[in-house]
């Protein structure tokens, strides 16, 4: 039988890829363990280098000025590199909270997902949120407890919070010896070997050196403290009396999750993981289609936008849209149709974004990540396809809690205000609602997070030249109605409720609390209400 050459090249290309996201509260230590997968895949040789890189470009683009003087970072790249023969692209993710929407989305584009949690802290509130996203998403989810170098909670503990609060299975893949000053390294079940903890200096910007035994060495009581040895002995007793198997099917369906321990800031444990993640991590995957399920090696390039950035390099003032391949194989230059409109496009100049490098893109497959130039032609959740037009679903927007509007306090700049609104809209910074009253013409943002309004008008100020102020409206609940005008006509005078209409015209009610909304929905049984706003097919 002859093979096909296109699909034994999808096929192998497909296999070697592993796509994923981390996922934590802030200060969790995200950068430091980017850095250190990094570090361990050869993408760069010195850790420090990705902090560095994002201080550059902070100094070279205005915007991020404000990512800088807060110390947080709230923009998304994406990084690739290769490990053991394996192509891998981890999904940078903004740790700040106020950009949770931004991580959403993310998230959409990703096949596994790294929960980190600082093992001192447990489980936080951001992780958690974050977590149920995934859920949703039945993402395959990898947990790394860090800082295990210092005090912490026992690892029992931070087990059976993961299994009692989010109701997930846990198999331990690696298992600390002691923590803090105590802590002497992990015992790793997969290859039965005591792996021994050492500092490393300079906050290990090198690699750790492995210095491993078997557990039945009898070297390892003299390595050891008497009593941890003990311990751990007792653990794995424990461990294995619990009798949770290793399967592929579970974690691959989000309800086992793999766990690991180590510390990041010291190299340690960061390779063991990294060997892990990649035997037992999902590969790219079919995706649901209009059309049904596509395959990653379905011979048709197809791929969606998930995440649209402008002014990444305000020299250029330029607007990249972040695209998922999907299936086939991308090609620069490639002529595609564009679903939602129907009209052919040619995808020219894709970049591949390291930190704030780009590199142009020759070609890509299913698992990957392609920036392309976006002048205004996409909007999150586009599908661009080649052969015949399939769409993916829709990437919600989730419920926004926080709600003013806008103000331009120069009339004369009424035209800048408006581009730079529509194209911030766009760009998915925040969500516009609109007053149903024609006379009222300012904007009413919807946000998240405080800090997305501080963004939208740092940057309409920086990017547009225009000033604005906030008048914050008392609302704090938002709910698309589902069957649009009529529906609402239907029931007649709606109180406690404000009404306005969302960038698609539907109409949105905004509630000052959970009580309000309740009053209604026990008032208007009929009346369905959605949290997240759906775009229209058309
Ligand atoms: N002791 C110890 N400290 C660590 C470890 N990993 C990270 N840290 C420290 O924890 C702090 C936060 O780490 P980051 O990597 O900046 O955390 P982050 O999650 O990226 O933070 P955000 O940017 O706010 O999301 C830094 O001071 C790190 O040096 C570790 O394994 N041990």
């Amino acid at each position: 039988m002859q093979i096909d050459p296109v699909a034994a090249e999808l096929g192998l290309e497909v296999d070697r890829r592993r796509n994923f996201a981390i996922i934590s509260h802030p200060d969790a230590g995200k950068t430091t363990l980017t850095e250190k997968l990094l570090l361990y895949g050869g993408a760069i040789q010195e850790a420090g280098a990705v902090k560095a890189k994002r201080s550059q470009r902070s100094a070279t683009s205005d915007w991020m000025e404000m990512e800088q003087q807060r110390g947080i970072s709230i923009t998304s790249t994406v990084m690739q590199f290769e490990y053991q023969k394996h192509l891998l692209n981890l999904l940078d993710t903004p740790g700040h909270q106020d950009f949770s929407e931004d991580t959403y989305r993310t998230l959409a584009a990703a096949d596994n997902a790294v929960m980190l949690i600082d093992a001192a802290k447990g489980l936080e509130t951001q992780t958690r949120k974050l977590f149920e996203v995934c859920r949703m998403r039945s993402l395959p989810i990898f947990t790394f407890i860090n800082k295990l170098d210092r005090p912490s909670m026992t690892p029992l503990e931070l087990i059976d919070e993961i299994e009692q609060e989010l109701g997930l299975a846990t198999y331990v893949v690696n298992w600390p010896i002691g923590t803090g000053d105590q802590f002497q390294g992990v015992y790793d079940r997969r290859l039965q070997r005591v792996h021994l903890f050492q500092k490393t200096g300079s906050h290990g910007s090198q690699k750790a050196a492995d210095n491993s035994i078997p557990l039945d060495d009898p070297d390892i009581e003299s390595l050891i403290p008497h009593h941890l040895y003990i311990q751990l002995l007792e653990d794995l007793e424990l461990l294995d009396g619990i009798g949770v198997d290793l399967d592929l099917a579970a974690i691959h369906a989000g309800q086992l999750t793999p766990v690991f321990f180590g510390s990041a800031m010291n190299n340690f444990g960061v390779e063991l993981f990294l060997e892990a993640f990649l035997e037992y991590a999902l590969k790219p995957t079919i995706h649901n289609s209009d059309r049904g399920e596509i395959a990653p090696t379905h011979p048709e390039f197809t791929g969606f936008v998930f995440k649209l950035q402008a002014n990444m390099d305000p020299k250029h003032r330029d607007r990249i849209a972040f695209l998922r391949v999907c299936s086939g194989k991308f090609e620069k230059d490639m002529v595609v149709t564009h679903a939602r409109t129907g009209k052919q496009m040619r995808l020219s100049r894709p970049q591949k974004l390291f930190a704030q490098d780009r590199e142009t893109v020759e070609t890509a497959y299913a698992g990957d990540v392609v920036g392309l130039n976006n002048p205004g032609s996409f909007v999150i959740g586009d599908t661009v396809c080649v052969g015949s037009r399939l769409r993916y679903p829709e990437i919600p927007s989730f419920s926004p809690e926080l709600f003013a509007y806008l103000r331009n306090t120069d009339p004369t700049k009424y035209k800048s205000f408006n581009k730079g609104v529509s194209e911030l809209q766009e760009e998915g910074a925040v969500q516009i609602l609109n007053s149903v009253d024609e006379s009222k013409r300012d904007p009413v943002l919807a946000a998240v997070g405080q800090l997305q309004f501080e963004v939208v008008q740092f940057r309409l100020a920086q990017e547009y030249g225009v000033e604005t102020y906030l008048d914050i409206l008392p609302y704090s609940v938002a709910r698309w109605v589902v069957d649009g005008w009529e529906a609402l006509e239907k029931v007649g005078r709606l109180f406690n409720t404000f009404v306005v209409k969302d960038r698609w015209e539907q109409p949105v009610l905004l509630f000052r609390n959970d009580w309000n909304l309740d009053q209604i929905k026990s008032d208007h049984p009929d009346l369905k209400l959605s949290p997240i706003s759906i775009a229209p097919s058309s």
